[in-house]
């Protein structure tokens, strides 16, 4: 478990990335880390993609209806508008931002600010999903999370999409895409 790390002298920002599959448990894990921010009297500011309207237009909802309130976005410079007060900013979905995304982040860390990001690693086919790979490149602290494969019951890394929509963009829950592990998702039958 992913535990804050103790900060001497001072404030100082940095980046947590989680990241993994769908029904890995990221924005479940993003939850957790704000509320705990949030018990400590820490100013928090949340944020998703506007675009991501699945299960609630404001709210950061996980699969197991776990949720906290956030503000959505269409723009990543947005937050930097909205952060000039805060201690740890929150961010959902990050692999539908736009690509000034890690800069933002940057930019925020270097305020002082803890910047905690959760995103799809890969999409559909298996490849780099939007800013994630950058992100990652940048983070100071990385989590991958793994859900449970839905065709064998061993642990998952990928997202398998069930209908045949071709495009990056589709959002979905369990009627259009399955967790599934590397044999599953490569070698399905
Ligand atoms: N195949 C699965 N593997 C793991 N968790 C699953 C699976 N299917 C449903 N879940 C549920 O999804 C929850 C995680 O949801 P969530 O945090 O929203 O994941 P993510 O943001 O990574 O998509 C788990 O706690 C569990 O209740
Ligand atoms: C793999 C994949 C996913 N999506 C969409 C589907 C969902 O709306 C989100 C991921 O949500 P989660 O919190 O990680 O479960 O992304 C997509 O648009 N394209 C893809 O390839
Ligand atoms: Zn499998």
């Amino acid at each position: 478990m992913f535990i804050e790390p103790i900060v001497k002298g001072g404030r100082q920002g940095w980046i947590e990335v989680i990241c993994g599959s769908m029904f890995s448990g990221k924005t479940e894990e993003l939850i957790r880390r704000l509320k705990r921010a949030k018990i400590a009297n820490l100013r928090v500011e949340i944020f998703k993609p506007a675009v991501d309207t699945r299960y609630d237009d404001q709210q950061i909802v996980s699969h197991d209806e776990k949720a906290i309130p956030s503000t959505p976005i269409d723009n990543s410079q947005t937050i930097l508008l909205l952060t000039s007060e805060v201690d740890v900013v929150g961010i959902d979905e990050a692999q539908f931002f736009d690509d000034q995304l890690p800069d933002v982040c940057d930019r925020l860390a270097a305020q002082g600010i803890r910047v905690i990001v959760a995103g799809l690693d890969m999409d559909f086919r298996g490849k780099p999903f939007g800013q994630i790979p950058n992100l990652l490149a940048k983070a100071d602290y990385i989590t991958k999370l793994h859900a449970i494969c839905m065709k064998c019951g061993n642990i998952a890394s990928f997202s398998y999409r069930k209908h045949a929509h071709e495009g990056q963009f589709l959002l979905g829950e369990k009627d259009i895409y399955e967790p599934r592990c590397r044999k599953c998702f490569y070698d399905p039958d």
